[in-house]
């Protein structure tokens, strides 16, 4: 049985929509705010298509009721299949409907946009005002004098030929709360939120220059840190502070250290594991004096399986063994995984163009902590699937219902699809391209999931 949740706040004509549907009177419809405390469900039939309807409280935040009739309206939300959200037409658009509008849009179910109470022709332009929510299904309707909600009917009947998918509340779920919880309604980090951390791990096989790196970084910079906590002798960390972030950098200690006393490969390649374990974005360092070498792939490679943020960073530019394009060409060859990471050339020695890696650093990570609002996501996927229509599967269509961000760090979306195993990897790396053409994800790792709604990651995709 499909669920259908009514929401909205108070006093918008959730009541009144409810008891048309029911074609009788549960609820007392009444003109103070706030009166539709508990939530009622009906068992309703449309045209033939049975689904349960739920009435749940006013979502008002102004009262003391507002956190648990909020919270239950959430709920509601997550255990339904078709969401209608409703708003006051005879009001202008107001900033919590938009924020929790967004914030349902994002579970990614059907969900309409109700602009009840617009009672005749004349109020059908206030309606337009509510376009600035971008809804993709928005119904301009008034439930008293029943204009427009057959219309709205017809859309709900539309969804529910679709075959039931079960949502499981499950640690994703918990995820996609949390993160949009961390964005405004435009799609903004809000303030609190604490990005000004940028974990960098400088790796490479030895000789290639990183501690030389390193030391043009930390000597590139005026404001040197040396973070001493929870050791007594070594710095295991060094920052720099650049603009409003803070740098550190992994295991600089280990870093100055390590290729001198050990340089066994295995040990090496392990050490670069702890490093990328607490980093947001490596610092591939090759050596432009030498030719590539299988360790380096290697270690390439490490920084795909930790999916981070990366700038190639060509050392020993001074004695390179040949042209810019020659080299790029050779390693963009090599690393085709890493085809999204920008490379810099440089000369640790001689410091050389170093600056220019800090101000990478920023710029990657910027788009490595990226949330792409949803909206501008479903656009760009919409195009997409116009463009080059996705191949049919064992010759069933295949469909991308909706698109969601739930992850940064890197960026993480959801394809939400009627055929999740249906999308071939092929078109998923056309879709990746679509959206990097789209939004600058420079040096990030870009992951697209395909999904059936509710289901727990399994199918893992990439670019
Ligand atoms: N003009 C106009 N008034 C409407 C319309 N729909 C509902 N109303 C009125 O709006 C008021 C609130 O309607 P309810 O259905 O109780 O609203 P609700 O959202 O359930 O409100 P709460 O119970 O407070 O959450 C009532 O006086 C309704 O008669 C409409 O389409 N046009
Ligand atoms: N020509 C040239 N030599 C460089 C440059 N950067 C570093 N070197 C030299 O390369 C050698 C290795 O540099 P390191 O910084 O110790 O390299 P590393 O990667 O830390 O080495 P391990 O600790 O062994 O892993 C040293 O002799 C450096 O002087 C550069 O930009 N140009």
């Amino acid at each position: 049985m499909k669920k259908i949740a009514i929401l909205g706040q108070p006093n918008v004509g959730k009541s009144s929509l409810f008891n048309r549907f029911a074609k009788r009177r549960i609820a007392i419809t009444s003109d103070m705010a706030g009166t539709t405390r508990d939530v009622k469900k009906e068992l309703i039939d449309f045209d033939g298509k049975e689904a349960e309807i739920v009435d749940t409280g006013g979502i008002d935040e102004s009262t003391e009721l507002f956190r648990s009739v909020k919270n239950k309206a959430i709920e509601a939300a997550e255990i339904a299949d078709i969401i209608i959200y409703m708003v006051n037409g005879k009001s202008l658009p107001d900033g919590r409907d938009k924020q929790l509008f967004y914030k349902l849009q994002s579970l990614g179910k059907p969900i309409a946009l109700v602009i009840n109470k617009i009672d005749n022709d004349k109020e059908e332009e206030r309606a337009w005002e509510f376009s600035e929510f971008g809804a993709q299904n928005q119904f301009a309707i008034s439930v008293s004098h029943n204009r427009r909600v057959g219309q709205l009917i017809e859309w709900i009947k539309s969804h529910l030929d679709e075959p039931e998918l079960v949502l499981e509340l499950d640690d994703e779920d918990d995820a996609l709360e949390n993160l949009i919880s961390r964005f405004d309604e435009s799609g903004t980090l809000k303030e609190e939120e604490n990005l000004n951390e940028i974990g960098v791990a400088i790796i490479g096989r030895t000789n290639v220059g990183k501690s030389s790196l390193l030391n043009a970084l930390l000597g590139s910079e005026r404001a040197v840190v040396s973070d001493v906590a929870g050791t007594t002798i070594d710095p295991v960390d060094e920052k720099i502070i650049v603009k409003d972030k803070t740098v550190t950098f992994i295991d600089t200690a280990g870093l100055r250290r390590r290729g001198k006393i050990q340089g066994i490969e295995r040990y090496a390649l392990g050490r670069t594991r702890q490093m990328l374990e607490k980093a947001d974005i490596a610092l591939l360092v090759l050596d432009a004096s030498a030719p590539l070498s299988e360790l380096d792939e290697k270690i390439a490679g490490l920084v795909d399986e930790y999916k981070l943020g990366c700038i190639i960073v060509l050392n020993k530019w001074d004695e390179a063994l040949g042209t810019y394009d020659e080299i790029v060409e050779e390693l963009r060859y090599r690393f085709k995984f890493l085809s999204w990471a920008p490379v810099i050339t440089v000369s640790a020695k001689s410091k050389k163009r170093v600056h220019k890696i800090t101000d990478m650093l920023l710029k990657v990570y910027e788009n490595y902590t990226r949330h792409i609002p949803t909206r501008e996501l479903n656009d760009v996927i919409k195009n997409a699937t116009i463009k080059h229509h996705i191949p049919s599967f064992k010759g069933k269509a295949v469909n991308i219902l909706f698109a969601s961000q739930y992850e940064i760090k890197p960026p993480k979306i959801a394809l939400i699809s009627n055929r999740p195993k249906g999308i071939h990897f092929s078109y998923i790396r056309y879709l990746s391209n679509q959206i990097r053409e789209n939004f600058d994800l420079e040096g990030t790792p870009l992951i697209l999931i395909p999904k059936k709604r509710g289901e727990r990651e399994e199918d893992n995709s990439e670019d």
